[in-house]
């Protein structure tokens, strides 16, 4: 971010500087959400096949509660399911023991499109950027997770630049453990499925779903008994011509004038200068062109679009900037793990200037 003058950036530190760092630093805006809602009878298939016709099948999620023999039917036509590590998708069984369906093998009846959970999502994640931009879900896998399937504390890598968040949908089975924690050790939320996909007082079938931003790490604990059924998404962004929301929010309007107060100041950049916001989040970017962080400006998550928009909305410039970490090597071994790596694109901590 700049104020319009053609001086050199200029570092200050100072009192005031302190305070707009609390600031920003005490924001905050969610960085996942999660709900239930009712599956329909009309929804309540899911139809597979193994590789011949003679060896397909179907589960119904609605008609009577599932049990680990029909469960295990499905369970065969399955393959372990794999992470990127580095450059190579690897089957690991100490990092993550699951099963996997590929999206050419299944078909659920289930429809997200139809079912609200994008709308919420969008409102939860896109809260400050959703004036411009709207999130497209990709259906990405089935997963099932039985006694003792796990997968260890990850991020989920990239495969396209515009991967924002992901998005994990429980089918109604019976089964204890496999909750999926959100944060280091769950510090963000302890999502425990087994308790959401069934009414509490019906006992109707419910669907759970968390959504996250992809570069939040997050862990599935062992499942103790019975089997958690999983559809995975990853939420792309995608242009949109949504309307300019009219309201901002308390937050918003007292970051805005945490801004004011230090630009207004004299004693602050007096001739002109550059304010640099490091990124809370990180992002999908291939540092290699310049030109993708100008979209990539408009895609912030959380409380970095919090500050951008804070920026924006009082007239200074915003800029997102790459700086490099050469020898962030801790990094590296942390987040080589995980969905879907990718070897020359990778998240990057980009600075907001
Ligand atoms: O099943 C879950 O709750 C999360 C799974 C996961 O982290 C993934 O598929 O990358
Ligand atoms: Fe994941």
């Amino acid at each position: 971010m700049s104020t319009t003058t053609s001086q050199p950036s200029v570092k200050t530190s100072s009192v005031e500087l302190e305070q707009l760092q609390a600031k920003v630093q005490s924001l905050v805006a969610p960085n996942f959400c999660t709900g239930t809602l009712p599956l329909e009878t009309s929804a309540g298939k899911l139809f597979y096949c193994k590789g011949s016709a003679s060896d397909s099948g179907f589960l119904s999620f609605t008609d009577g509660v599932l049990q680990d023999g029909d469960i295990q039917t499905l369970v065969e036509a399955c393959q372990q399911a794999t992470f990127g590590r580095g450059s190579q998708d690897v089957l690991d069984e100490s990092y993550r023991k699951a099963w996997k369906l590929d999206v050419t093998q299944f078909s659920a009846q289930f429809d997200l499109a139809r079912s609200g959970i994008m709308e919420t999502v969008h409102d939860q994640l896109l809260h400050y950027e959703k004036n411009t931009l709207k999130l497209e879900p990709q259906l990405y896998k089935l997963n099932i997770y039985g006694p003792g399937s796990f997968f260890k504390p990850h991020v989920d890598t990239p495969r396209s630049e515009k991967l924002f968040a992901s998005l994990v949908v429980v089918l109604p089975t019976t089964h204890t453990g496999g909750n999926l924690l959100l944060g280091k050790d769950g510090s963000l939320f302890n999502f425990d499925s087994s308790k959401l996909v069934f009414h509490p007082e019906t006992k109707a079938p419910q669907i759970a779903f968390a959504a996250f931003y992809s570069d939040i790490e997050h862990e599935v604990l062992p499942v103790e008994a019975g089997y958690r059924i999983t559809l995975t998404y990853n939420l792309h962004l995608a242009d949109s011509d949504l309307p300019i929301p009219k309201a901002l929010s308390d937050t918003l309007t007292s970051l805005k004038s945490a801004l004011l107060d230090l630009i207004s100041n004299p004693q602050i950049l007096p001739n002109g200068g550059a304010l640099g916001f490091g990124l809370l989040y990180q992002y999908p970017i291939n540092p290699k062109f310049q030109k993708d962080l100008v979209k990539f400006a408009g895609a912030l998550k959380g409380n970095d679009a919090l500050v951008k928009t804070a920026c924006s909305s009082i007239g200074l410039e915003v800029a997102v900037m790459v700086r490099y970490d050469l020898e962030d090597e801790e990094n590296d071994e942390k987040y080589g793990q995980g969905r879907d790596r990718i070897s020359d694109k990778c998240y990057g901590v980009p600075q907001m200037l």
